[in-house]
Order: C-alpha cells, then structure tokens, then sequence
C-alpha cells in the first residue's frame, strides 16, 4: 500500500476530544480528509459537525488530542493559512448594517485572488441589489452571498455548515452545481456538512458519518449503502421482537403488512437467517443512501422509543 503525505490530507486530527462539563461535542475523533474532492459530514443533531468546524477553523480549543488543517495546527492558524480557507456557516453572519456592495468591497480588498467573476455568476441567482443592507435580506439571500463570497476567494479549502439550509429549489440547484464548478475546475477541496441526503447523494465523494463526536463511517457513498441491505418479509410478531434485539438490525417498519427490515454488515444469505425466524415471502432490495444513513442515525439516536435500541435514559 502506498503511504500518503501528510500534506496530501487538507485535515488531520488524532484522538481530538471537546468537552462541555460531562457531555463531549467531539470524543477522541481521528480523521483524515484527503485532498480535493467534495466530502459530506452527516450526524443527527448534536453529532459534533459544528463543533469540528469550529475547532479546524481554530475558533475553538479543543480539550484535548490535536487537529490540523492545510498541514497548519488548528490553535496556531496563520493569515496566511486562513487566507487559503473560505468558510459559510449556517447563520451567514455579516454586519447587518452594511450595505452588500461595501461588504463585497471590503472582502474584495482582503483576498489577493479575488474572482469577480465568480462572485457575479454565484451571486447573479439572487435578486440582490448592492445598496439593500445585509438586515434588509432574506436567509437565502445571505446564504447565496455568502457563498458567492465565499467562492470568490477561489479557497484551496472551503467548509460549508449546512449551507443551503432556507434555500428554495432553483437557488439550491445553483448552490450545489457552483460547489461542483469550483471543485473540478479550481480543484478546491470541499467538506460540507449538511441533513440533506438526496443533496450530499448528488454532488459528495465521499461520506464522513459522525456520531456523538465519534467517527462511525468513512468511505464513498455507494459503499456505504452496500454496508447496508433492506429486507422485506411476512414475519411473525414473535420474530420481530427477537430480531429488534439483534446487533445488525438497524430498523424494522411494518408497511403494507410487510416488514422491512434494515440490516447493517451481513451477506446476501441473510435471507435465511429470516427465514429461520418464520419469514415467510422473503425479498431483498436495494437501498437508497438517505434510508441506509438514516437508519443507522435512528438505531443510535437519543431516542428511538419504537426501536429500544441505544436508548439513552437521562437523569436530569
Ligand atoms: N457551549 C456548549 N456547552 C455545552 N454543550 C455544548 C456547547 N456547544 C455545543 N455543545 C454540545 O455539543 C454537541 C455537539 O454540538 P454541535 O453544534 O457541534 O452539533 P451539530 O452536529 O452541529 O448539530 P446540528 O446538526 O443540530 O447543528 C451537542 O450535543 C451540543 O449540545
């Protein structure tokens, strides 16, 4: 096997942990981004992709372990560095008193390598004038120029937080094929973290799943969903209670009289494990990301009161 540079990773972390009194945002998390490429981080809500993007962009200190980014450690970013690094966060923070054709102004004059062009054809899907103020915008308004911003830095890294969260369709498309543009022309390296599967489905390389801080999943989307295959069958109520406390049983839904059943790391013979547990019209299928991703998001989620597995009681 060949090894890698470190520079060939635009993120490493080793056992990098946050920690807020007895909860951890991010718990002994090792990861190592490759460089170029569009990567997708998914979690539930609290999984730490927030978190991870504050500590890489050097805006918080971890409580432990070590993270770098563009070779640079994460508590001791250079301008220089974080000159190479364009950020959108879900909240699209800019002054709101400013007027938009001074905010781009102000960026223009701070980035060296500024793209006029880009930032006219990103920001030209949304009807803003230069004289609105940035208060006067809608949030997918602030959204698109922020990322036309964003682009415009022609960034070597660019880390999305939920970006397109309050975009409607069309500005969505022209949200994601800007991310594609960007990427193989100016062979940019994105990590995007986003709850939109159909989007991540579309345009990401490579899927990150983070769970309570930990790193559950690394790898092409499509190999993910072959982790994971959907079984549908006649079964018995006494079978559905045996297989809901098996350990590859992500979800069991009853439709249309069926039960599906979402199984994680088992072969194409599972089938007769069903069967063995009275199954009776036994038929595998293949499964979407969004149903595969969910379904292990749900098995260990706070609480999947319907599943009783990786149920958390909490004494408050
Ligand atoms: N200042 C803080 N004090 C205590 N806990 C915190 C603090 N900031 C974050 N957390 C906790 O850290 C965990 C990770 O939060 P984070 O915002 O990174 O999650 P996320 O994956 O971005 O979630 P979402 O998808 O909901 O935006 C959460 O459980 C959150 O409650």
């Amino acid at each position: 096997m060949r090894s890698i540079a470190a520079s060939e990773y635009v993120v490493e972390t080793e056992a990098l942990t946050l920690q807020y009194g007895r909860k951890f945002a991010l718990k002994d998390l090792s990861l190592r981004v490759p460089r170029g490429r569009i990567h997708a981080i998914v979690g539930a809500n609290g999984a730490g992709k927030s978190s991870l993007f504050r500590v890489l962009l050097g805006f918080q200190t971890p409580s432990s372990g070590s993270a770098r980014i563009l070779d640079q450690s994460c508590a001791q970013l250079s301008p220089e560095v974080r000159g190479r690094i364009g950020f959108v966060n879900d909240e699209h923070t800019m002054p709101e008193w400013m007027r938009i054709g001074d905010v781009v102004a102000m960026q223009r004059r701070q980035y060296p390598q500024w793209d006029q062009a880009r930032f006219d054809e990103t920001a030209g899907h949304f009807n803003v004038l230069p004289e609105q103020k940035v208060a006067q915008l809608s949030r997918g308004e602030r959204a698109g120029i922020n990322l036309a911003m964003a682009l415009a830095q022609s960034p070597e890294l660019l880390i999305l937080d939920e970006p397109t969260l309050g975009l409607d369709v069309v500005a969505k498309r022209a949200f994601l094929e800007a991310l594609m543009f960007c990427n193989s022309v100016d062979a940019c390296t994105i990590i995007y973290c986003s709850h939109q599967m159909e989007e991540i489905e579309r345009v990401a390389d490579n899927l990150i799943i983070l769970e309570r801080g930990e790193l559950k999943h690394m790898s092409a989307p499509d190999e993910f969903c072959e982790r994971v295959s959907l079984w549908v069958a006649d079964l018995p109520a006494a079978a559905v209670t045996a297989l809901r406390a098996r350990p590859e049983v992500l979800l069991l839904q009853k439709l249309d009289g069926l039960v599906h059943v979402l199984i994680l790391d088992r072969d194409a013979q599972y089938g007769e494990v069903l069967t063995g547990f009275g199954a009776r019209h036994v038929q595998t299928m293949p499964v979407s990301l969004d149903r595969a991703v969910n379904a292990l998001l749900t098995r260990d989620h706070a609480a999947p009161a319907e599943e009783g597995a990786g149920h958390v009681r909490t004494q408050w």
